[in-house]
């Protein structure tokens, strides 16, 4: 049922004039889900974000937050969602202690006892003016605030690029524990190392079109492995090359480097038993790369 999903973009399309920003957008976010929104600048993450909060209306198609329509039920949409945009929007005068009191007013809650407790696990200091914070600081404040009245749906744009290692692990750890209270998150980024960690999911958009959508884990196990191997004697090519699955294979006398996926391994380590072994070596490639040749390809084959 909608009133249990999340997210619902169904075909949304957004122009602006003459250009368009969003062009058939369709996905859904489970219960206790994080998404990741990946895509280059300018692909069209933020477009989406705010029509999603009834900031944007779509020019058509529609975007349902747990079965209601973000543009003409925004407010009811406003309180179950939290957001962190990717430039905060924080009052320069007011230190964090008055934004939690503030924002915990306007929702009319008691989540002031809340904040704080998250400003401690990041690290925040409260009794500062937002003004006078580091660019990493406005993000754990954004994020506080965001997180404090405990949304059903977090939505994050481009959220961790400011902060450092340590409290990005401390980050991590709260969005676990928002989605093992059954709470989703839309994590936007243009770089697939920020949500690698914390996404179940990711979705790439490119040109304002969804060209991809993909379980992390599913990813993974296409992911390249790099292999080297050195013989005693040397090898013949052809052994090697007719093997299926391997990309970049160079035999030269003694050694062999290739890159292959997870299921090729087989088939390629039992043929490299066949002769006597020096050394080897197998390595699964970054994430990043695996997914940049991924990425590359469907969108060379959507367009
Ligand atoms: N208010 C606007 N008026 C005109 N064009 C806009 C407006 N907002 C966005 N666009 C255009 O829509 C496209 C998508 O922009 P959007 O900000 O959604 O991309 P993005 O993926 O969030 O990129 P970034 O990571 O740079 O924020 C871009 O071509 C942008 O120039």
């Amino acid at each position: 049922m909608d009133e249990d999903l999340p997210v619902r973009l169904s075909g949304l399309r957004k122009r602006f004039g003459t250009s368009v920003a969003l062009e058939g957008v369709s996905l859904t976010i489970e219960p206790g889900e994080v998404f990741g929104y990946l895509g280059p600048n300018g692909a069209g993450k933020t477009t989406t974000i705010r029509i999603l909060l009834g900031m944007l209306r779509p020019s058509s198609g529609t975007a349902r937050v747990f079965g209601l329509d973000s543009w003409r039920e925004s407010v009811a949409v406003h309180r179950l969602v939290g957001y962190v945009p990717g430039e905060s929007a924080l009052y320069r005068r007011l230190t964090g202690r008055q934004h939690i009191d503030y924002f915990a007013h306007l929702r009319h809650r008691e989540d002031d006892a809340r904040g704080a407790v998250l400003a401690a696990d990041l690290d925040l200091d409260l009794d500062r003016p937002a003004g006078a914070l580091s660019r990493g600081n406005r993000q754990k404040l954004s994020i506080v605030l965001a997180l404090m009245s405990e949304p059903r749906l977090l939505i994050l744009d481009e959220p961790t690029s400011g902060l450092d290692p340590l409290v990005q692990q401390a980050f991590h750890a709260m969005l676990r524990s928002h989605t093992e209270r059954g709470g989703s998150v839309l994590f936007s980024s243009h770089v697939l190392g920020e949500v690698q960690r914390v996404a179940d999911r990711i979705g790439v958009i490119r040109l304002g079109q969804l060209i991809a959508v993909e379980r992390l884990d599913e990813l993974r196990a296409k992911s390249l492995h790099r292999v080297r191997a050195s013989f005693v004697d040397p090898v013949p090519v052809d052994r090697f090359s007719a093997l299926p699955g391997l990309q970049g294979l160079v035999v030269t006398d003694r050694t062999l480097q290739c890159s292959a996926p997870q299921w090729a391994l087989d088939g390629l380590l039992k043929r490299v038993a066949e002769h006597s072994v020096e050394d080897f070596e197998c390595a699964e490639a970054d994430l990043d790369e695996s997914f940049m040749s991924y990425y590359a390809r469907e969108a060379t084959d959507a367009s």
